[in-house]
């Protein structure tokens, strides 16, 4: 295996802004399902083969994606996901686990729109991992405009990530139901309330939910439409089908998925997630004015 070699898996919208910022300090391989023609664009293998690697498939597809391509061979790897898988209800660090061993994953999470890091502008974000080693390892590996944070709190940032893409399915909604600021920001700090006591069931440290990972991610994807889950919301509420959101949207709304999840572990472990819940059952075609009638008097 050669030595400090990277490469990107999955190159999406993430994942090719992903490729960019790590291309700044050291060369940085890509590869991806499909071929594209793109710098640094490899065959899986020889990406399999580098020591660390940097996954950006989405939640849903990983776990067979592992099981069909994946054999560890000591890689380190950076999951660059935001979701819980819906089928399960098993979060990413779960999987992931199933595959490789903890002390070589770390989860990016925090404020990170794609097509800001690709015009190289200012962000941070936070490498969550059990391994403080791994760290600092991969943290000279990131530009300058790209700060990292370390957390051993994984648990903590897998909440928040994967649940506030739901939360900005709703804060879209609001937007296009054009219910006004206040509502929003109203439903923004309920939706942050709502996480927080979803993940301390699971082990997540309250912290986690102030910081960039957080609040961070939150106040971002769930206040602007470079967010596609935000865009997911609007659509619904100008009364579009899911079907043809998503083929419009033509990447992943992670949120969508997630909102399934959430209810099955809502439902499994009694937490009161009323902001998911409504946005689940919006999806599957309840009026976005009735769950917001439901939403004001629960
Ligand atoms: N975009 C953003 O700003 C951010 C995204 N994220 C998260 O990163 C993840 C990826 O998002 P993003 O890159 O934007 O999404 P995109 O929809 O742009 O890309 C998805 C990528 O996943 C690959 N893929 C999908 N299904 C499979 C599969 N079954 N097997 C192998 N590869 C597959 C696609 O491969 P191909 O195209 O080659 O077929 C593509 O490279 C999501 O979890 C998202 O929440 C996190 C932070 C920021
Ligand atoms: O996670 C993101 C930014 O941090 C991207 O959010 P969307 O997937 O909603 O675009």
């Amino acid at each position: 295996m050669a030595e400090k070699s990277i490469a990107v898996i999955g190159a999406g919208k993430w994942g090719q802004a992903l490729h960019f910022a790590l291309s700044q300090n050291q060369k940085c391989l890509i590869t991806s399902r499909t071929k594209r023609d793109i710098k640094d664009f490899v065959d899986l293998q020889t990406a399999l083969d580098c020591e660390y690697l940097v996954i950006a498939i989405p939640a849903q597809e990983i776990r067979e994606w592992l099981q069909e391509n994946f054999v560890f061979s000591g890689q380190k790897i950076l999951v660059a996901a935001k979701g819980i898988e819906a089928s399960t209800g098993e979060f990413l660090n779960e999987i992931y686990e199933e595959f490789i061993p903890r002390k070589n994953i770390g989860f990016i999470s925090g404020p990170s729109f794609a097509s800001e890091v690709m015009q190289a502008l200012p962000a941070a974000i936070v490498i969550n991992s059990k391994s403080r080693k791994l760290y600092k390892e991969v943290s000279p590996m990131f530009p300058r405009f790209l700060k990292t944070y370390y957390s051993d709190d994984v648990i903590g940032a897998e909440v928040c990530g994967a649940y506030k893409n739901v939360i900005a399915i709703a804060s879209g909604i609001c937007q296009g139901l054009k219910l006004g600021n206040n509502a929003r920001a109203s439903l923004i700090s309920r939706g942050l309330v709502e996480m927080q006591r979803f993940g301390k069931e699971f082990g997540a440290r309250k912290s986690s939910f102030i910081g960039l990972s957080g609040a961070g991610d939150l106040f971002l994807t769930a206040s602007s439409e470079l967010s596609r889950n935000f865009r997911v919301g609007l659509g619904l509420a100008q009364g579009k089908a899911l079907k043809t959101i998503l083929e419009e949207l033509g990447e992943v709304a992670e949120g969508v998925k997630t909102s399934e999840a959430i209810h099955k572990l809502s439902k499994k472990y009694k937490i009161y997630t009323p902001i998911a819940n409504e946005v689940k059952l919006i999806l599957e075609g309840k009026s976005a004015q009735d769950s917001l009638k439901d939403l004001l008097k629960s």
